[in-house]
């Protein structure tokens, strides 16, 4: 391993006696992790029907360890949306949250989407998650993440966080700030962070940090929590950022986050001031826990008034411009969509959330659930939409067995010969919903989204 040698004068100095702990930590292999998607699966019943090699992470609660020989990218189960791969470590934010039913819920630097789909499964489809991301190209894959994850009450933009501020005046409960860091915690994951890593690049991202948090607060209810987090370990990127921006809005306090077996706090003699108690923060390094360096801060913003007021959004559609849907609706689901909810734009059929302020004039990639294109005299449902349902709301079911190479044909966009009502059917396997098929004579169209096809 090379590392810098400023890097490493900087650790020791940190570290001290543990520093060689640390250094060791860097001769273990890295660990992979999968996280289930607990809205489509509850945890232990993934674990009785995965075939992996399956180690349960201690703190969290529906995490796993998975062997590198399991492949699970290249499992149907994956295609399913059953489950998203990421860092044990980086799986904390979501888990410590406290995310409730009904809250609205802001992820500012989502992509690729590893922690807002936990946000997004918290929700169980209530409430409103926003996730965004500045890069454009990789809120592309954060999308794909969140439709993949049957994520239904979501809206994907890609913003900067100033503009956001001007659309959602403390309009949130929750918002995860999971920021752009020098990636120190995820040297032994990816070699790539080291040849980046410079003293410079560490000022450069600590005044980004210090840059963004002032609109997270802006746009935070009263009453509400902001949880901030890094992969790195140094103290400007961290602490620092942490009390500095304390410094700056009295109405924030520092709050606690729990402790779990290999759990470290945070330093507030790393900070810039004794003022605040930084032992409420969590650091997670990779010699005293099974996964990477972590760091997570959570805020609270104190209770008063809120004066601020945000645009509400009117939905503008009559029930004769989706008439198709309501035909589709009847003959196919077995659910019922409410209708105050639906929206057609440019002859798409959005579900859209509810309570949300208008949106005009932001990057969007998606408000709500894109359900399907209105056609003439038909309504041709979407990828996401198939992800978003279970088997029980459609009527007919294509149901492929696992064991057999009918379902990666069917992933590969291959056309089937199966049984199968005619018209539309929600192909699953083992009962989870993979994408939609349409049955004409005998052959099972596939209509499985091309740009997702298993490779
Ligand atoms: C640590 S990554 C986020 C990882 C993501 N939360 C996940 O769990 O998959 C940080 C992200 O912040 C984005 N970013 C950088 N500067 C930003 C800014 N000023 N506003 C919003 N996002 C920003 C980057 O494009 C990057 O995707």
């Amino acid at each position: 391993m090379n590392l810098p040698d400023k890097y490493i004068a900087k650790m020791k100095g940190l570290l001290k006696d543990e520093y060689e702990e640390y250094i060791e930590s860097f001769n273990e292999e890295r660990l992979h992790g999968l996280r289930v998607n607990n809205l489509k699966i509850d945890t232990e019943e993934f674990g009785k029907i995965a075939p992996f090699h399956l180690d349960k992470i201690h703190w969290i609660s529906n995490g796993y360890y998975y062997a590198k020989e399991d492949l699970p990218s290249k499992h149907p189960y994956y295609y399913a949306g059953l489950y998203y791969l990421q860092e044990p470590s980086a799986m904390t934010p979501a888990e410590l949250f406290g995310i409730e039913p009904y809250d609205k819920v802001l992820d500012l630097c989502a992509a690729p989407g590893g922690k807002s789909t936990e946000l997004g499964a918290k929700l169980k489809g209530t409430g409103v998650l926003v996730s965004n991301d500045i890069s454009a190209s990789r809120a592309k894959s954060l999308l794909k993440n969140i439709e993949l994850a049957g994520i239904s009450n979501s809206i994907v933009l890609s913003e900067t966080p100033e503009k956001l501020s001007n659309y959602f005046p403390e309009y949130f409960d929750k918002i995860l700030i999971d920021a752009p860091c020098s990636g120190e915690g995820m040297f032994r994951k990816d070699n790539s962070m080291i040849k980046n890593w410079s003293e410079e690049s560490v000022e450069y991202y600590s005044d980004i940090q210090n840059g963004i948090l002032p609109f997270a607060a802006e746009m935070l209810k009263p009453g509400g929590y902001m949880m901030y987090s890094t992969c790195t370990f140094s103290p400007s990127e961290n602490e620092k950022t942490i009390s500095k921006f304390l410094d700056e809005h009295e109405d924030f306090e520092l709050a606690n986050l729990p402790d779990f077996d290999g759990f470290d706090r945070g330093k507030t003699e790393w900070s810039s001031s004794d003022k605040y108690d930084l032992s409420k923060t969590v650091r997670l390094w990779p010699h005293k826990i099974k996964g990477e360096g972590h760091f997570v801060a959570l805020l609270y913003k104190k209770e008063s008034e809120t004066t601020k007021i945000f645009k509400k959004y009117k939905m503008d559609t009559r029930e004769k411009e989706y008439s198709v849907f309501v035909d589709f609706e009847k003959e196919y689901l077995n659910v019922k969509f409410d209708r105050s909810r639906l929206q057609v734009i440019n002859e798409k059929l959005y579900y859209m959330p509810k309570e949300i302020p208008v949106l005009k004039g932001l990057r969007l990639l998606r408000t709500g659930l894109y359900m399907g294109d209105i056609k003439k005299n038909r309504f041709e449902p979407s990828q996401a939409f198939a992800c978003s349902l279970t088997r029980e709301q459609f009527k007919n079911i294509v149901n492929l067995d696992i064991m057999y190479d009918n379902v990666i044909r069917y992933l590969k966009g291959e056309t089937l010969q199966v049984e199968g009502a005619k018209g539309w059917n929600l192909v699953c396997t083992q009962n989870y919903p993979l994408g939609f098929a349409k049955k004409a004579n005998n052959l099972l169209k596939n209509k499985y989204y091309p740009g997702w096809r298993y490779m």
